[in-house]
């Protein structure tokens, strides 16, 4: 059973009162068949398999209780049907603790050229080698079993954005039917979850009824799609105005593809407890650190004889042994150290901040002020 347990209210009430636009905001425990995820979570990126230059055990050690596996990459190299047999993703990829794997449908539209969406399902080449493959609410199901994934997505259609009404509701509509196919196909185990992800684009009515849909299947959690797909902050603050308060408040609700501090400072305050994001490490691997004093973009000239830690009171490694000017010269030099340490500071960065959330939420304080 993958369930949320709440601090109990009497003693938030009892620590503080934090203003009205903190009231959705809440703090939990996700108890896994793999362990707990602390809520607020952010869920580093593992696309294939990997969370990129980093070692699984300098993940956990930023404080990471939960990663991604992108099921499309993995589908296509090594396979789900080897992964299994040598064991599943836990075992090959070191990682004991949670897994959640996406459904597979959101890579598909934006990675693979040639692709065809059918009620089955959706028919496309392969982006490595041509080869055609077949994702549907059935096989994308049974991939993730392989996998041995601890979540599992159900399958959906990212509706784009901008949508008009029409699209966004037969978009909407067919998400609908491919997650009662998925929720079929799912082999529900004791501490392992499938999610459903609601849609309907930024049109309130159409994400009430992607709600209604999905809680009659009574998923073990719920996603918020459709979001983080270039509609901006204000528009996606506009939709999780209302969205999260759409899906049962003692279940988990995820932000798919979210995002910057400021976006996940904002979707926690609307009710939000998860979040992935390849911000951390791909804007590591190009250059930019998270810092409290902004985004350092590490290849500017202005570091390169700075004798400095990127931040002094940081415990990852980049800043305990290094300066910013080795940075500056790594990134520079393109040596694989540089992308290694940039990615691990990122990750400890996003940790600090989802555990700062975590400790002002518990004492009912706000936490506005924190990027
Ligand atoms: C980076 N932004 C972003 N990553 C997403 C992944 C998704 N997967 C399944 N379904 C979605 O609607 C969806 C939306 C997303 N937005
Ligand atoms: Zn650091």
């Amino acid at each position: 059973e993958v369930s949320i347990t709440k601090f109990p209210a009497d003693e938030r009430k009892i620590i503080a009162k934090a203003h009205d636009k903190y009231k959705k905001a809440r703090a939990g425990i996700i108890n896994t068949r793999h362990g707990q995820i602390h809520t607020p979570a952010f869920m580093p990126v593992g696309t294939k398999g990997t969370v990129k230059a980093m070692l699984p055990e300098s993940v956990q050690t930023t404080g990471a209780d939960i990663i991604l596996g992108n099921t499309y990459h993995l589908m296509l190299q090594p396979g789900a049907k080897r992964v299994f047999k040598l064991g599943g993703l836990h075992k090959f990829m070191n990682w004991s603790k949670p897994l959640l794997t996406d459904s597979g449908g959101f890579q598909v539209m934006s990675l693979s050229k040639l692709r065809k969406i059918t009620e089955e399902g959706v028919i496309f080449n392969s982006h490595i080698d041509g080869s055609k493959f077949m994702l549907s609410p059935e096989s994308s199901t049974e991939i993730q079993y392989l996998l041995g994934s601890t979540i599992t997505m159900a399958f959906d259609e990212c509706t784009p954005y901008p949508s008009t009404y029409e699209q966004a509701k037969s978009s909407m509509e067919l998400t609908s039917r491919w997650a009662k196919r998925s929720r079929k196909a799912f082999y529900s185990r004791d501490g392992y979850g499938q999610f459903g992800i609601i849609q309907g684009s930024i049109y309130n009515d159409l994400r009430l009824k992607s709600a209604l849909d999905l809680i009659e299947l009574d998923f073990e959690g719920y996603a918020i799609g459709g979001l983080a797909v270039g509609e901006g902050q204000e528009l996606m603050f506009k939709v999780l105005d209302y969205a999260p308060d759409l899906l049962p408040i003692n279940k988990p609700r995820y932000l798919m593809g979210v995002g910057k501090p400021a976006d996940i400072i904002g979707a926690v305050q609307r009710g939000i407890d998860m979040f992935d994001c390849v911000i951390p490490t791909r804007s590591g691997r190009n250059g930019q650190a998270f810092t409290k004093y902004g985004v350092v973009n590490i290849r500017n000239s202005k570091y390169k004889e700075d004798n400095t830690p990127l931040e002094e009171d940081c415990l990852c490694p980049a800043c305990k042994n290094y300066t910013k000017a080795y940075l500056h010269y790594l990134v520079k030099v393109k040596e694989i150290l540089g992308a290694m340490l940039m990615t691990w500071h990122n990750l400890m960065y996003f940790q600090k901040l989802m555990l700062r959330i975590r400790e002002y939420i518990a004492q009912g304080k706000d936490f506005d002020f924190i990027s």
